[in-house]
């Protein structure tokens, strides 16, 4: 192969300076923030790719950002429910859980994709802690279930979380730790008591109540799509920024698993998060991308009354 001349060189370590320095004001800017990381199932979808979104992280946490990330895995939990003979069906973009799959749904997100991920966050350093909704009464949950073309759906063992304990995820961050979370939550009944069944809370549901709880700066929803498009699956018609009121008026047209992460993004917004964000996960090192450079990457929610530009 020929060596590439002295001024291409040159021009080539220009260009990943000019990279360094457009970061520069966005870490100065963001220096011991807290930022949410939904990491969904459909984006770990390669070893590399996980592997690069840990090293984000531990990028992040090195330049003073608090990263918590909360995880997905329904694409594994379809596979692992298939293996045990149980079907999967969704409504509204939530998982219809029967009282068998629950234990099958905690097993793998706990302990199958979220000891991968704490492995391959503390690859280089003890930085990740993994946690579920029911380590530390982290999340108290309700069963809900949802509404489909106006006719209610019973979704079974699914939940929303009506309560986060942040004084556990502040304590892992305050100690430098990379906290991990899986979104299974211990039932609560109408008096706050713990009733004893767990229950299947999306991922993204979960991810933005952790954000509001923290009174985060940013919450990114990493997924396996550019962004919210707005008429999917018409590829040219990728959204970069909308407002929340822009997003409240599309919120009825969507489909499947944009129904909850939108919402979640919504949800964020309104709760204080000053940015909500979905990105690629296909791609590495989106995060980074989205977080230095001006002009980011995939689809960014603002709240109406938005202040500043970012
Ligand atoms: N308007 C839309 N824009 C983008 N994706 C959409 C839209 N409507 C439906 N989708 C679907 O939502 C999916 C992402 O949601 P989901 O499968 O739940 O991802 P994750 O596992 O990352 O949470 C996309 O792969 C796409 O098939
Ligand atoms: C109620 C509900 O739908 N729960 C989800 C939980 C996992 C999840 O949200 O995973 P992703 O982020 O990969 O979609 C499920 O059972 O698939």
């Amino acid at each position: 192969m020929p060596h590439p001349s002295d001024a291409t060189r040159f021009e080539t370590a220009q260009l990943k300076a000019g990279t360094l320095m457009e970061a520069l004001p966005w870490i100065q800017r963001f220096a011991g923030s807290v930022m949410v990381f939904k990491y969904g199932g459909n984006a770990m979808v390669s070893e590399p790719l996980r592997r690069a979104f840990a090293e984000d992280m531990v990028f992040l946490r090195h330049v003073g950002i608090r990263p918590v990330v909360v995880h997905g895995g329904g694409p594994q939990i379809t596979s692992m429910l298939g293996r045990l003979g149980i079907g999967s069906e969704f409504r509204g973009g939530l998982r219809v859980t029967s009282k068998e799959a629950i234990d099958a749904i905690r097993m793998v997100l706990t302990g199958q994709v979220q000891r991968e991920l704490v492995h391959l966050l503390n690859a280089t350093g003890p930085y990740a802690v993994g946690l579920s909704g029911e380590d530390a009464s982290l999340f108290n949950a309700v069963r809900t279930g949802t509404v489909v073309d106006g006719v209610e759906v019973d979704l079974g063992w699914v939940g929303e979380v009506v309560s986060v304990n942040a004084e556990p995820i502040t304590q892992l961050m305050d100690a430098g730790r990379i906290p991990v979370i899986s979104s299974v939550a211990p039932e609560v009944d109408e008096h706050g008591r713990i009733t004893g069944e767990i229950l299947n809370v999306n991922a993204d549901t979960a991810a933005a109540e952790v954000a509001v709880a923290l009174g985060a700066e940013k919450f990114v929803a990493l997924t396996d799509v550019e962004g919210l498009y707005a008429n999917w699956p018409d590829k040219d018609s990728l959204i970069s920024s909308l407002t929340a009121s822009e997003l409240r008026e599309m919120l009825p047209r969507l489909e499947s698993g944009m129904i909850p992460k939108m919402t979640a993004a919504l949800r964020a917004v309104e709760g204080g998060v000053r940015r909500a964000s979905v990105v690629d996960g296909r791609s590495a090192h989106t995060c980074l991308l989205e977080i230095f450079t001006d002009t980011g990457i995939g689809t960014q929610l603002t709240p109406d009354d938005d202040g500043a530009s970012s």
